[in-house]
């Protein structure tokens, strides 16, 4: 495995736990070194490292498919000791509006539904994405709103900046 970082020059820590899915549980992880993190927040995946092979692929691919505004960056790796075990960490950027489907999902809870509008321009988002990981020869393979994150909203509109993320079922094509 190649490690962007390795475990001497990453100081991090988990605060708490933001999710799990098949293959690892995600933490939101602060700085500890500021020129690491730029002094804020970060998500880890975090799987023991002997059932890690899925998590250690999807930040292979991640790696492929980065430099493109509308996929989540992978900016580390790291491995840690965990109550005796090691554990593979995959870092990257952290979504504080959690996932698509839980946008989805705010606007069941208060009897609306999501502006065409947004609905158009996050299609937009998400085939500008979809379009980067073909020409990088991969197919995403498990595509649906709880894999796209949502970051902040987009300096003076209403429209949050979405992610494509969960790329551990991706494939060569
Ligand atoms: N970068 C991130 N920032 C913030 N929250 C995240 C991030 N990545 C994942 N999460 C949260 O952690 C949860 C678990 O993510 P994970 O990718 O491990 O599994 P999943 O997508 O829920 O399930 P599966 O991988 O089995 O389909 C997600 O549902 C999401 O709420």
């Amino acid at each position: 495995m190649t490690s962007i970082f390795t475990a001497t020059t990453l100081k991090w820590k988990k605060y708490k736990k933001l999710g799990a899915g098949s293959y690892g549980t995600v933490y939101l992880v602060g700085e500890a070194n500021s020129l690491f993190l730029g002094g804020s927040f970060a998500a880890v995946k975090s799987a023991e490292f002997e059932h890690s092979k899925e998590t250690i692929k999807e930040a292979e691919f991640l790696k492929e498919v980065v430099d493109n505004p509308y996929i989540v960056r992978c900016f580390a790796e790291d491995i840690s000791i965990e109550k005796g075990k090691e554990v593979y960490n995959m870092l990257m950027e952290y979504a504080p509006g959690g996932t698509l489907h839980d946008l989805i999902v705010a606007y069941n809870v208060k009897g609306s539904t999501m502006p065409k509008s947004h609905a158009a321009v996050y299609s937009y988002m998400l085939l500008s994405g979809l379009s980067h990981v073909h020409r990088r020869g991969l197919v995403h393979c498990d595509l649906k709103p709880c894999h796209i994150l949502v970051f902040p909203k987009i300096n003076g509109t209403d429209l949050h900046h979405l992610k494509i993320a969960d790329f551990g079922l991706a494939k060569h094509v």
